[in-house]
């Protein structure tokens, strides 16, 4: 299968890598015109996936069409830009998404996005604890492919899985897609704990309760639970709650520390995706009627609407209740 990658932020050029492992022709579509040049050039994209050097069979493009004779394209775009880097890719082949998020004003989920924007290409999602540096490297990662379709699951897997890159079946599309979006919220807040010297207790309250409300949120969304304890949910949460190698996890530490989040997210280049999903997640559940505390307390301190203190007091001073 000859693959495209739409998108070359540092997971898109980290997927390249991967698949042009094998001397494989991928080619990779980015918006920055100095990305494929650096790519192109130097076989190097030091803006958004520093100090690897590409492969061979990496070819950038800034032009769409050139991804019309590909058999499967990973998205690899922001959430929230995924409708329009759709709309543009050529129609009927098989779209592999691997952004996290939830769209703003729709709620939709990317799959649910992607099927509006082309509504003849099959879908399929490619979700899990993967920061983009270590697959870069080589280094073993795991991570949850779903799709409804099991024969092109089967197909798809076949193409990207390597010796250290295990991908794991699954045909619960929305319920893979929650956890991805879900835990970069829930990465904010327990970056906030960090900041603000909460401890570890703290931290792992915020991992075990954050993950009641995923499972809250998916079970409403039709998600199953075993795919939310999964990969793509448990794991990728116990990930990004944990390191500052996460985006998310490092603007909660930001908050935490006391800096004001316009400053925080300002000029940002690279995308922290928990910061546009946290609102929409928290409009999505409340339309639901689903409870998310963690969530409201991390839109809470995103919007600047109480101080840090304030916020912590009322999270710890919720009524006693049943786990
Ligand atoms: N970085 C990771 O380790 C990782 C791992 C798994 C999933 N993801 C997800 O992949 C998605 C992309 O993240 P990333 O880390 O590769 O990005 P990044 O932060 O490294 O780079 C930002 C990307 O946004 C693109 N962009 C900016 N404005 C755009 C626009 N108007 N239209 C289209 N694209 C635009 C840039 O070209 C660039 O590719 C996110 O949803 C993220 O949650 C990232
Ligand atoms: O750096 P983050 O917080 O966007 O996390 C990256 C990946 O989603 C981890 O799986």
């Amino acid at each position: 299968m000859r693959a495209g990658v739409i998108g070359a932020g540092a997971w898109g050029t980290a997927l390249a890598q991967l698949l042009a492992a094998d001397g494989a022709h991928v080619r990779l579509w980015a918006l920055e015109p100095d990305v494929v040049e650096a790519v192109n050039r130097d076989r190097a994209n030091p803006l958004y996936l520093p100090d690897i050097s590409l492969n061979a069979g990496i070819e950038a493009t800034s032009d769409m069409a050139d991804m019309a004779d590909r058999d499967l394209l990973l998205v690899v775009c922001p959430a929230q830009h995924l409708r329009s880097v759709v709309a543009q890719a050529p129609a009927g082949v098989p779209l592999i998404l691997c952004s996290k998020g939830i769209e703003a004003g729709t709620h939709l989920l990317m799959s649910e996005v992607a099927a509006q924007a082309q509504p003849r290409s099959p879908i399929a999602v490619l979700s899990g604890p993967t920061f983009a540096s270590e697959v870069a490297k080589g280094l073993p990662t795991a991570i949850t492919l779903a799709c409804a379709d099991a024969a092109l699951a089967a197909r798809i897997a076949a193409r990207i899985a390597r010796p250290a890159f295990r991908p794991y079946l699954s045909d619960d599309v929305i319920g893979a897609e929650i956890g991805g979006a879900v835990k970069n919220v829930l990465a904010i807040a327990c970056g906030v704990a960090e900041g603000a010297g909460l401890g570890l207790n703290a931290r792992a309250a915020l991992i075990s309760r954050g993950f009641a409300e995923m499972t809250r949120f998916g079970l409403a969304r039709g998600a199953r639970v075993e795919t939310l304890a999964g990969l793509s949910g448990l794991g990728d949460l116990v990930l990004t709650c944990s390191s500052t190698n996460s985006r998310n996890f490092s603007l909660g530490k930001g908050l935490g520390e006391g800096q004001p989040a316009a400053a925080l997210l300002a000029h940002r280049r690279t995308v922290a995706e928990g910061a546009f999903t946290a609102p929409v997640l928290r409009e999505a559940a409340r339309a639901s009627g689903v409870e998310m505390p963690v969530v409201e307390a991390v839109c809470a301190l995103l919007e600047d609407a109480a101080p840090l203190p304030q916020v912590i007091d009322a999270l710890l001073a919720r009524p006693i209740r049943a786990e």
